[in-house]
């Protein structure tokens, strides 16, 4: 058995941790691969936000024709050159987990990399299942960096059908005719966007009555009420059974109007994702997890086991590649220097859907402050109603911010409409440095007539004391 100084699982943003600083640790890399290539780098770069970004840029321009009709300008959508489009996307991908690989295999001296499963059969001790077999090492220090991955719910029949996650259908062979998306949360939402913008019809479904219900509910509402005019969505309904046609699938529903059935070449499963701590078997090592699955940490990243830490997706409730490479910070000073801890900063943790439209919000929703008992007010904005806004003939998006009315300081901020994650940065920093916002919006110029315009109106809309 080789002993090591720290062993790292997962190459995510677990594989940020190592730089010059460790050149004399003693460290190994696990990484069992993801996605239907098990590629090396991680959920975001493989199979995550970075493709699925890609597509959703490609997505948005194949879409330029709708918008040019409120403009009056027609376009038409000539060609979508799948195999291109998928191509261009992976091919850079691929190369890049390949170098990231290369170099951690074949430039660090200091490293060595285990390409398998590991799984934990003692505290600080792994069976890894590699190649050329099982292989156990130990180190002093663990970090789990392992993520999660999709969960396939338990609906009768799935087992007998083809479907896709994730982690698959960006590798598609052909655009399916139509494709069945089940589940309406942030990756069906993206999903649903790329693949109609690229001429799949889509059909959605979803348990709850909204779709992306965690947002507030009047960005949920808005979404909804846009998402069913370009998609074929069914909210309300539970999946009874799921069987295989000659072109496909069938799904079998139970809705509102009793029961339906939804036929299309294509299923993708959507329905959230679950930690990887089970693969780990980390209760072998006395590392306690809590009911869904997330290892638990404290503010210092630290497990309950002496000497294992862990970030991201496999212990954060914030599923999101910033939170992770957050984390992955704070675990590297804990490394190099355990005398002078420091702490994980989850106060204002900001999200972004891209679909179309897009969202973005950080913060308090109006119904958490109701359910909190925050005293509060609220500004809600329109892009119809600012310059950038009428360029675009705008008339669905707006900014909805929440306030304490006493110091102005800002709860939260929450966009639906062109660019929302990109316009939404100057409110995160005004939450992350404490600014109120008399003092945001009049303190600085705002250049006219940009976007940010939206947030600068938004913020003299609060009704402070
Ligand atoms: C489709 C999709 C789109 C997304 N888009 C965005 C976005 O736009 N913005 C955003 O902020 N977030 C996005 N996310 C979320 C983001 O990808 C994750 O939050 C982030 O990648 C988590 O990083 P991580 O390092 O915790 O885990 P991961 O990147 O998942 O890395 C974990 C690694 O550990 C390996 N591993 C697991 N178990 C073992 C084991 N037992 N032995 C060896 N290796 C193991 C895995 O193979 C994997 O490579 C998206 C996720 C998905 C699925
Ligand atoms: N832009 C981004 O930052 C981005 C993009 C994609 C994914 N992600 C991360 O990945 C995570 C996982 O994404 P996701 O969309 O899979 O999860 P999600 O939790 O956002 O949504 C899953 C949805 O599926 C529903 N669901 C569960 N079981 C179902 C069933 N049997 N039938 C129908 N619906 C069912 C849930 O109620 C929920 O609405 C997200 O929470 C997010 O943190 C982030």
């Amino acid at each position: 058995m080789r002993h090591f100084d720290l062993i790292i699982i997962g190459t995510g943003s677990g594989n940020a941790i190592l730089d010059e600083r460790f050149a004399d640790w003693d460290v190994a890399v696990v990484e069992k691969g993801v996605g239907s290539h098990a590629s090396y780098g991680g959920t975001c770069l493989n199979v995550g936000c970075i493709p699925t970004k890609m597509f959703v840029h490609t997505a948005d321009v194949a879409n330029a024709p709708r918008s040019g009709e409120r403009l009056g300008v027609g376009l038409r959508l000539d060609e979508v050159r799948w195999p291109e489009i998928r191509d261009r996307v992976f091919g850079r991908i691929d190369t890049i987990a390949e170098s990231g690989k290369r170099f951690r295999r074949d430039e660090n001296p200091n490293v060595t990399l285990y390409e398998g499963l590991a799984r934990f059969t003692a505290p600080r001790e792994l069976s890894v299942e590699t190649p050329g077999g099982p292989t156990t090492i130990s180190a002093d220090r663990v970090v789990l960096a392992a993520g999660g991955r999709p969960v396939i719910p338990e609906i009768p029949g799935i087992d007998n059908v083809d479907y896709h996650t994730s982690d698959s259908v960006m590798r598609l062979e052909r655009l399916p005719e139509h494709m069945i998306i089940l589940g309406t949360g942030f990756i069906g939402a993206e999903f649903a966007h790329i693949f109609s913008a690229l001429g799949v019809r889509v059909t959605m479904v979803g348990r709850s009555g909204r779709v992306l219900r965690n947002e507030d509910t009047d960005v949920s509402e808005r979404f909804t009420e846009l998402a069913a005019r370009q998609w074929d969505l069914r909210p309300n309904r539970r999946e009874t059974g799921v069987e295989p046609t000659e072109s496909g699938v069938r799904l079998h529903l139970d809705g509102p109007e009793g029961a339906e059935i939804v036929e299309g070449q294509t299923l993708l499963v959507a329905t959230g994702r679950r930690p990887n701590s089970d693969l780990l078997d980390t209760a072998a090592a006395g590392i306690e997890t809590a009911e869904n699955g997330k290892i638990k940490v404290d503010s210092t990243q630290r497990t309950s086991a002496e000497g294992v830490w862990a970030l991201g997706d496999i212990s954060s409730d914030h599923e999101l590649k910033h939170v992770a490479n957050h984390e992955e910070r704070v675990v590297q000073h804990n490394l190099l220097h355990p005398e002078e801890p420091v702490e994980s900063d989850h106060r204002f943790v900001p999200h972004a859907v891209f679909s179309d439209p897009q969202i973005a919000s950080v913060g308090l929703t109006e119904q958490q402050a109701v359910e909190r008992g925050v005293r509060h007010v609220t500004a809600t904005q329109d892009y119809g109603g600012i310059a950038y806004g009428w360029a675009m003939e705008d008339t669905t998006g707006f900014a909805k911010l929440l306030a304490d009315p006493s110091t102005g300081k800002l709860l939260g901020a929450h966009i639906i409409g062109p660019q929302a994650p990109t316009v939404i940065q100057p409110l995160i920093q005004a939450m992350a440095f404490g600014i109120d916002a008399r003092s945001m919006a009049r303190g600085q110029y705002w250049i006219h007539p940009a976007m940010p315009e939206l947030v600068e109106n938004a913020l003299l809309g609060l009704p402070l004391d």
